[in-house]
């Protein structure tokens, strides 16, 4: 299948660049994490504080791995590496494309991460959050984009020249 999944850390514009490179391809746009909500019947951030972090990771991995769906741009939740089962899934069904920025520029993109509902354990900073992840985000990418020093519509052209 010919999906195209959207994986990085939160603020990379997985959702933001997703639904554009769906209309520019004539695709249809999927966000895990609207899936999620619709699934559960509730809000991210409720599910994190009502099942805890493993509880939503757990979550997300069903959700994640039971996607069916053709010719779609897929936007996933940064937590979804830690889904080993749905990120076999996700790279069955299509390309997984890893949005990378450096640390530095995540962190002057980003606002309080609590607030965002990223999944942090008690007391973990960015960068110690960052490294934990740049090893499965690059495990699980098909391919890499740069976004560093690009803008939207940058960003947004990188990721449309490596696929055709
Ligand atoms: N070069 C860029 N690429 C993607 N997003 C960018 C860029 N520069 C600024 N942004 C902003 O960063 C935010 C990305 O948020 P979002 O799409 O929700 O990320 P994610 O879904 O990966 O968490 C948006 O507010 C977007 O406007
Ligand atoms: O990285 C994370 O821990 C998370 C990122 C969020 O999605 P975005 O990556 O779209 O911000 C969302 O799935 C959840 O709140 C956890
Ligand atoms: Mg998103």
């Amino acid at each position: 299948m010919n999906n195209i999944t959207l994986i990085g850390m939160p603020g990379v514009g997985k959702s933001t660049i997703g639904v554009v490179l769906a209309k520019v391809l004539g695709y249809e746009f999927m966000d895990s994490d609207l899936l999620i909500q619709r699934q559960e019947k509730r809000r991210l951030h409720q599910i994190i504080e009502q099942e805890g972090v493993e509880g939503f990771k757990a979550i997300e991995n069903r959700v994640n791995a039971s996607i069916e769906t053709e010719n779609t741009v897929i936007a996933t939740g940064g937590s979804v590496v830690y889904c080993e089962e749905a990120m076999d899934h996700l790279k069955k069904i299509g390309k997984v494309v890893y949005l990378r920025l450096s640390l530095d520029s995540l962190a002057k993109r980003l606002g309080n991460l609590e607030k965002r509902g990223v999944l942090l354990k008690e007391g973990q900073t960015l960068k110690s959050l960052y490294e934990e992840r740049v090893p499965l985000y690059e495990r699980y990418a098909d391919i890499v984009i740069d976004e560093e020093g690009k803008d939207l519509e940058a960003s947004l052209q990188a990721v449309l020249e490596t696929l055709v």
